[in-house]
């Protein structure tokens, strides 16, 4: 597919969803989705490779849940891979300084390779695992973030228990992406409570054509 047919595509989603999405950024997301498949065929980055799913799978999947998060501050993606859903949310809001977290050497050089690329400003990628965090030698791990994203990495309870009543802010938000069929046992996590972190709710949303309507799972931190 050719920028201007990506464009056409994606800007018809973005309108049909209801989000407000530029051509300029548009052509960001082309630069990332080219370099993505670009640096696949030599890096295991993603599995999905046909551009009619990319545009819904990564793309929509990462965007249409933005209007039940903080349109400013200071965001961390946490198991971002390719960069999901860290860079269409930073493309998406600007304003958001956005620090992407990844365990893979490889998919970090990746994401090092695409910020330049993309010239995006306030955005880092660190290389490192959640639960390391705060060790990592960069002055970035000793911040308190306004939001913490995750997506398509299996959430436990010490994500919200251990992680994010340390790393988020007062009021920070912890979202998390549920794929479809997806359900995290939000009862059974008796200590996140205790941990200051409270459940907010969950947002369903369907993405076209796919059959299962999935979900965001959001906390709030108020220690
Ligand atoms: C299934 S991929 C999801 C990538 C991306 N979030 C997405 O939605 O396309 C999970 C990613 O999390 C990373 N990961 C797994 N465990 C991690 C940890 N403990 N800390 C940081 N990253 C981790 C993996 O290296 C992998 O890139």
């Amino acid at each position: 597919m050719n920028e201007a047919e990506f464009l056409e595509q994606l800007l018809k989603l973005t309108e049909a969803n209801d989000i407000p999405f530029s051509e300029e950024q548009g052509r960001l997301c082309y630069g990332h989705i080219t370099l993505m498949l670009d640096w696949n065929r030599r890096t295991n980055l993603t599995r999905i490779t046909e551009f009619p799913e990319i545009l819904i799978k990564h793309l929509l999947d990462s965007l249409l849940p933005a209007r039940w998060l903080p349109q400013q501050g200071l965001a961390l993606d946490v198991g971002t891979g390719a960069g999901f859903p860290g860079v269409p949310l930073k493309i998406l809001r600007p304003q958001l300084k956005m620090v992407l977290l990844e365990a893979n050497h490889k998919k970090v050089s990746f994401l090092k390779v695409l910020l330049a690329r993309l010239s995006l400003k306030n955005s880092w990628a660190l290389h490192g695992r959640w639960e390391d965090f705060r060790e990592i030698h960069h002055s970035l791990a000793r911040e308190r973030y306004d939001l913490i994203t995750m997506r398509a990495v299996r959430l436990q309870a010490e994500h919200l228990t251990r992680f994010a009543s340390r790393v988020l802010a007062p009021g920070g938000i912890f979202a998390w992406w549920a794929g479809p069929g997806e359900k995290p046992d939000v009862d059974s996590f008796h200590s996140v409570l205790e941990a200051g972190i409270e459940f907010q709710g969950s947002f369903p949303y369907s993405l076209p054509d796919t059959s299962r309507p999935r979900q965001l799972f959001v906390w709030q931190n108020h220690n």
